[in-house]
């Protein structure tokens, strides 16, 4: 049995869009075997209705792109999939099933595929790279996709950096979420987020939280997507003035994301009480980040990180 950890991840970061990602300490453990004939993919109760369980599994199609790659033909396969990533709020959690799902499918065939191939697979399945290299490798990532390869730099972030996630209790698809944004952007807009990309990565890294809240602003596709997020202006605004240090939509949302250091416990409690005044639910939760990205696991625990 092979058994793989893979963390969630937030993508775009504000001005990002497309290529920036972190990973965040929240993981999916996915295991899986060869059997004698079959497909047999076990998924929690809770997710049957939301999570297909035949050959259009996204974990399964991840692991059939692999066999193809290698011409490999398992005679069956049990997949069992252990999910803490919520589906379809812009954590992650298709990333990290294409992901997990060609880890596992290369380490039961003892690794066919090098590192770099199996990231140029994930980013072709995922249309690009920000909540993929961060679910592989961990950190804060920057990276593009070219025509044959992936080219990407992993940073490990500050340890007193922390995420705030408010996740509504409903599903926003990202197919949905990029239909809703224009064909071009207009050259000030372009500039606009090339300059803040820039400052968010080296603050990040550098521990500059102070420029967090200009340097998290978008023009690209936060405009576009905000109208269909409850209640973002007021809490965007609640964020920013309770003394989170920067905000912005998760990957595609709906979860909205806050940049907190240590002094974050008041700030989460503030919180909870505002979001219990809103019609909409919410889950807010406090996560770290996850420096090491996905792990292949064995009896005694990590059999070592992705690297
Ligand atoms: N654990 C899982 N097992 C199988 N399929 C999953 C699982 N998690 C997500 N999926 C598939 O991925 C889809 C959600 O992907 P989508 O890209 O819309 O959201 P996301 O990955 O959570 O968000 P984002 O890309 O913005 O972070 C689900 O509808 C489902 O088809
Ligand atoms: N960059 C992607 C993240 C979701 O996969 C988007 O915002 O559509």
């Amino acid at each position: 049995m092979i058994r793989v950890k893979v963390p969630a991840t937030t993508a775009n970061i504000g001005p990002g869009f497309d290529s920036l990602g972190i990973a965040l300490q929240l993981y999916n453990i996915i295991e899986v075997e060869e059997i004698n004939f079959g497909l047999e993919i076990n998924v929690p109760v809770e997710d049957r209705m939301h999570i297909e369980t035949n050959e259009h599994n996204l974990v399964y199609r991840a692991m059939k792109r692999l066999f193809e790659v290698v011409d490999f033909h398992p005679k069956g396969l049990r997949i069992n999939l252990i999910n803490n990533i919520p589906l379809a709020r812009g954590l992650g959690s298709s990333a990290a099933c294409i992901a997990g799902g060609l880890v596992a499918a290369n380490k039961l065939l003892n690794d066919p595929l090098k590192k770099e191939e199996i990231m140029y697979l994930a980013a072709t399945m995922d249309g690009h790279t920000d909540n993929i290299l961060p679910a592989l490798v961990g950190g804060l990532t920057v990276g593009c996709l070219l025509e044959n390869e992936v080219k990407y730099v992993k940073m490990n972030l500050p340890p007193q950096l922390k995420l705030l996630a408010i996740i509504p209790d409903f599903h926003f698809s990202t197919k949905k979420a990029r239909l809703l944004l224009p064909q071009n952007v207009p050259v000030e807009e372009a500039v606009f987020n090339i300059s803040r990309v820039g400052l968010l990565v080296a603050s990040l890294v550098t521990a500059h939280f102070e420029n967090l809240s200009e340097a998290t602003k978008d023009k690209i596709h936060q405009p576009y997507r905000k109208d269909f997020i409850p209640n973002w202006e007021e809490i965007t605004s609640k964020l920013i003035k309770i003394g989170v240090k920067g905000c912005f939509l998760s990957g595609s949302g709906p979860t909205i994301m806050g940049i907190l250091d240590e002094d974050y416990k008041n700030i989460e409690n503030e919180m909870v009480k505002f979001l219990s005044h809103l019609e909409q639910r919410y889950k807010v939760t406090v996560l770290d980040v996850c420096n090491q990205g996905l792990e292949v696991l064995n009896d005694e625990g990590s059999n070592g990180c992705y690297r």
